[in-house]
C-alpha cells in the first residue's frame, strides 16, 4: 500500500469523511481543497475555499480582481503556504512530482536573451522527460517565430511562448492563469483548441480567466470566487440556468433614461404582455418583462424574440431614442455580473443580496 492509500485507509478507520475518496465512477479527484485560508496582513485573500477538481476536467476559476484566484493557484501549486486541507494527486502540493504539473503563472518573466525555441528547450531541460520543442511551439502557433529572440516578440507571441513552457513536460495537471491575455483572436482560438486537445487526451486543466466566453466554451465546471470564497460552482449551463436570469434586450441609449420613462416603458410592456390591444394591465404577480438601467442604457429582461417589436413601440411611446438593440440569451458573463454584484441597479435591488441567497454558499 502506498502512502496515500495508507493515509486514506487510516482516515476511513477513524470514521472521518474521506475527501480523497474515489467518486461513484471510481476516479479519485486530482485537486481537493477544504477550508483553504490565506491572509496577507489584514487582507483575507482566501477565506475558507472548498474546491474539488476531477481527472480530465477543464475547471474554470473566475472572479473579480482581488477575489483570490492567483492566491489559490499559488496555494495549489505550492508556491505559497496556505492553511486548510489541500491535496493534489492525493498529497500536499509541495510533495507532488513536478513532472506531473504544468504552470503558467499570471506574471511570468522568462530570460529575454533567448529565442522562443531556446526558452522551451531550457524549461524542457528542467524535467526528467520533455516533449519535442518544435512540436510544442507548433501547438501554440509559434513555429514560424521559433528562432526569434523572446524580447523581440510581441506581447501575444511572448504569452504563447510562455504557454509552451507550461506544457513542455506534458503535465497531467496544467494550471493556466490568464493564458490568453494579450493574445489576438486567432491566437486565442488556437490556445482554446490546444486546451481542448489536452483535455481530450486526459490532462486536467485548471483555467483562471477573466474572459467569460473562454471559460464558458472550455470549462466543464466553473467556480466563482468572490472575496476569497467560492460563491457558486457548477457546469456553465447549470450556473446560467440558476443565476443567469432571463433572455433580454440590451438597449444602447445616447443619454440615460429618466425614471419616469423607464416606468412608462415598463407599463406599456406590462399592458402588451397581459392584454395586447385591450391595454388591460397585467394581474399582480404576473410575469412581465423587467426594465433595468445599465451603464449603456437599459436591459429589458424576459422579452421573447417575438416581443422585440413591442419593446421598440414601448421605447418610442416613452420618447426614448435608442442607438441600438441586441437580444441575447443569458451567458456566463450574466452569472458573473449578478453573483459578484457588479450588475447592481437601484431599480432591481441589491444583487449582492441575490448572490448570497441564490449562490451555492
Ligand atoms: N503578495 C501579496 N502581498 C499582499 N497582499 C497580496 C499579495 N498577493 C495578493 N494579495 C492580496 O490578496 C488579495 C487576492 O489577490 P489575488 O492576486 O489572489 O487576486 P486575483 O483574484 O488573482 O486578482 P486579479 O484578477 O486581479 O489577478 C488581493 O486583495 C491582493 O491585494
Amino acid at each position: 500500500m502506498n502512502e496515500t492509500a495508507a493515509a486514506t485507509a487510516s482516515a476511513a478507520e477513524d470514521g472521518e469523511p474521506d475527501r480523497d475518496a474515489p467518486d461513484a465512477a471510481g476516479t479519485a479527484p486530482v485537486v481537493v481543497g477544504e477550508g483553504v485560508r490565506k491572509s496577507y496582513g489584514e487582507v483575507d485573500a482566501l477565506d475558507g475555499v472548498d474546491i474539488r477538481v476531477e481527472p480530465g476536467e477543464v475547471f474554470g476559476l473566475i472572479g473579480p480582481n482581488g477575489a483570490g484566484k492567483t492566491t489559490l493557484v499559488r496555494a495549489l501549486t505550492g508556491t505559497t503556504e496556505a492553511d486548510g486541507d489541500l491535496r493534489v494527486f492525493g498529497v500536499p502540493p509541495r510533495e507532488v512530482d513536478p513532472q506531473r504539473i504544468g504552470l503558467l503563472p499570471q506574471s511570468f518573466d522568462p530570460p529575454e536573451r533567448l529565442t522562443a525555441s531556446e526558452l522551451v528547450d531550457y524549461y524542457g531541460g528542467l524535467y526528467d522527460a520533455s516533449r519535442d520543442t518544435a512540436s510544442v511551439l507548433r501547438d501554440v502557433g509559434m513555429a514560424d517565430d521559433a528562432d526569434a529572440w523572446y524580447e523581440s516578440l510581441s506581447g501575444g507571441q511572448q504569452r504563447r511562448t510562455c504557454v509552451a513552457t507550461a506544457i513542455v513536460n506534458d503535465p497531467d495537471l496544467l494550471f493556466l492563469d490568464e493564458p490568453t491575455t494579450g493574445i489576438d483572436p486567432a491566437g486565442r482560438r488556437s490556445i482554446h483548441r490546444l486546451i481542448e486537445r489536452l483535455a481530450g487526451d486526459g490532462t486536467t486543466v485548471f483555467l483562471t480567466s477573466h474572459a467569460m466566453d473562454e471559460v464558458e466554451r472550455l470549462a466543464d465546471r466553473v467556480a466563482l470566487l468572490r472575496d476569497g470564497a467560492v460563491v457558486a460552482v457548477g457546469a456553465p449551463d447549470e450556473l446560467i440556468a440558476a443565476h443567469g436570469g432571463d433572455p433580454g434586450l440590451a438597449v444602447t441609449l445616447d443619454d440615460p433614461a429618466a425614471e419616469a420613462d423607464v416606468e412608462a416603458i415598463r407599463e406599456t410592456l406590462r399592458a402588451e404582455r397581459s392584454g395586447g390591444s385591450t391595454g388591460e394591465p397585467a394581474a399582480a404577480g404576473e410575469d412581465v418583462p423587467a426594465v433595468e438601467s445599465t451603464s449603456e442604457g437599459l436591459r429589458i429582461r424576459g422579452v421573447r424574440p417575438e416581443e422585440i417589436g413591442d419593446a421598440v413601440d414601448a421605447l418610442e411611446a416613452a420618447g426614448v431614442a435608442f442607438e441600438s438593440l441586441a437580444w441575447s440569451e443569458p451567458s456566463l458573463e450574466d452569472v458573473y455580473l449578478r453573483l459578484t454584484g457588479e450588475e447592481y441597479s437601484p431599480r432591481t435591488g441589491d444583487l449582492g443580496e441575490l448572490a448570497s441567497e441564490g449562490g451555492d454558499r
